[in-house]
């Protein structure tokens, strides 16, 4: 087939998330462990078909995103943080159409709420709680996701619930201009995200590729029903290079105008290596960092791709380099 018209959900791997038979330790939980693992080490995603978010709450949230971006430039800008790369993002000339604004810690209420009153002094009571929920939703996709990682590659059970403990998480909205006839499509340069996941959920709008290990680029399936899971560098890490982080872009070649919602998922402690992913024939590559000393690290590096090796890479005596 001409990789033209390929989509990511013909080469990728779909993990049935309605499927009732999807228990802890079920035969069909423990294919779809390996089944993660395989994808990961050979894509860095996979997606996820998932009927968790009702077509409904879709809906709302990407109403409610457009009406964000609606909001004036200065009042946008007061979305910030002290944290890199979790505030607002807004259109420069190096990425003319994208735009996008981030909700740290959305599980908590009172952080949405303080979004929300940021954009909105006068409060907004339909927007907190639809982002609060889907939020949560959206959580609970990710952390079975994380069980399913740790299962497919035998990690024990304690360290794969104080891994799900320290997670951070953030959600991003993004928008992304139709480009002017002379102006280029590139939504959004070629990157790996600094995660341990990203969920990107879409509009239904075209936009999104993902790079396979062959280099080819092909289009993700923005059916509201997919959720397109991507390793971040974090991953890398995490796995001793088991797990290659997915490059990614956006191509606006629709019409029509393209958002996304994305869930970041960080650690609130150390990035390490999962010991069980350490033996003689896999030697530990990495020395344990703070994630967010790293997101920082990158953006002064300023690099669109995965830089861990160089941040805490470890060099032994006899590598022949
Ligand atoms: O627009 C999207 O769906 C993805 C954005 C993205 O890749 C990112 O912010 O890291
Ligand atoms: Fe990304």
């Amino acid at each position: 087939m001409n990789s033209q018209t390929q989509t990511t959900s013909e080469v990728l791997p779909i993990i049935d998330f309605t499927d009732k038979n999807l228990q802890e330790g079920s035969d069909s939980w423990i294919s779809a462990c390996q089944v993660i693992r395989n994808a990961l080490e050979s894509h860095g995603c996979f997606y996820a078909k998932s009927n968790k978010i009702p077509n409904e709450l879709h809906n709302s949230v990407f109403t409610l995103i457009n009406e964000i971006f609606d909001l004036p430039l200065e009042t946008k800008r007061k979305n910030t943080s002290d944290k890199p790369y979790h505030g607002y993002y807004e259109s420069n000339p190096h990425q003319p159409l994208y735009e996008s604004l981030g909700i740290e810690d959305p599980l908590k209420k009172e952080a949405v709420q303080n979004f929300t009153n940021t954009m909105w002094p006068q409060g907004y009571h339909h927007f907190c709680e639809t982002m609060n929920l889907y939020a949560k939703l959206l959580v609970e996709m990710e952390q079975l996701a994380m069980k399913m990682v740790c299962d497919g590659y035998g990690v024990d059970k304690r360290h794969c619930v104080s891994m799900l403990e320290s997670t951070n998480y953030m959600l991003r909205s993004f928008k992304y201009k139709l480009p002017q006839k002379t102006e280029s499509n590139l939504g959004l340069h070629a990157h790996t995200d600094t995660t341990f996941f990203t969920i990107l959920h879409q509009n239904g709008v075209t936009g999104l590729q993902v790079k396979l290990k062959n280099g080819e680029w092909i289009d993700s399936d923005p059916s509201p029903s997919m959720f397109l899971f991507l390793a971040g560098d974090a991953f890398k890490v995490w796995s001793n290079d088991r797990i290659e982080p997915c490059e990614h872009r956006i191509i606006i070649r629709e019409e029509k105008e393209r958002c996304s919602m994305g869930l970041f998922s960080f650690s609130s402690k150390m990035v390490e290596t999962e010991e069980e992913l350490v033996d003689e024939d896999h030697p530990l590559q990495y020395k344990p960092f703070d994630h967010y000393e790293y997101i920082s690290f990158r953006a002064g590096a300023g690099g669109y791709k995965c830089c861990v090796k160089e941040y805490s890479g470890i060099h032994y005596a006899d590598d022949s380099k």
